[in-house]
């Protein structure tokens, strides 16, 4: 079966729970508390800083030259697309450096990016781009399903169309192809470390939108 394949079945749960989550459900009501919408641009500017710098990453690593280039655009349309619209976000919402500041990076934000640097450490760029994936995918998904209504909250429309594009689909059409193809060439044990990149990545993106709703903090530990 192709990575693809293996991969959709594995995390199927993921995908219909992302569709399903009150966060996602609420932003295309428009009924979203604006809270948590601020909570998630803010813990999403970590996570987008963190997913900008592994594409380059993995592009200097990587030996497949269409994967690198899959990297290096990756990058480069983050930086004139999806990072464009959030510092209007943030313009437009008065998230200040000072706010930025006051607010840690989550728990879950925190091991989501932990575990897409962690692929790094095994010397196999397509493990780490396996990992990179369901970030493109799931949210071209999201896009493309919440964009068949408009929501009444502008801000939150103008977060679905940022995915709801052409472009995204193509690149994930093309990242697919790619990873198929790498998984085929691979050992049985990195297409095992494949999979595995993928299913904690779809993981913790379901968990970003929990993370957001409930605008999860760390525990303050004993009270002095
Ligand atoms: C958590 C998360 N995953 C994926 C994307 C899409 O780039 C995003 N902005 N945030």
């Amino acid at each position: 079966m192709s990575f693809i394949k293996i991969v959709q079945q594995a995390t199927l749960p993921y995908w219909t729970g992302s569709l399903q989550h009150p966060f996602i459900v609420e932003l295309q009501a428009g009924t979203l508390s604006a809270d948590c919408f601020r909570y998630y641009l803010i813990q999403d500017h970590y996570y987008l800083q963190a997913f900008s710098r592994l594409h380059q990453l993995v592009a200097d690593r990587c030996q497949d030259s269409a994967l690198k280039q899959l990297m290096l655009t990756g990058a480069a349309d983050l930086e004139s697309g999806e990072a464009l619209v959030r510092q209007q976000f943030f313009q437009e919402l008065q998230i200040t450096a000072d706010e930025l500041a006051q607010t840690p990076v989550a728990p879950t934000t925190d091991h989501y990016i932990a575990h897409l640097y962690r692929q790094l450490t095994i010397d196999n760029t397509a493990i780490a781009a396996a990992g990179l994936y369901p970030c493109l995918w799931l949210y071209g998904d999201v896009g493309q399903a919440l964009s068949q209504r408009t929501s009444p909250n502008p801000y939150y429309q103008r977060w679905i169309e940022t995915y709801a594009t052409d472009e995204l689909q193509t690149e994930i059409q093309t990242t697919g192809q790619v990873l198929n193809r790498l998984y085929a060439a691979s050992s049985p044990l990195d297409q095992e470390q494949m999979v595995h990149a993928f299913v904690r990545s779809s993981q913790l993106e379901y968990h970003f939108w929990e993370m957001a709703y409930r605008q999860e903090q760390w525990l303050a530990g004993a009270v002095q």
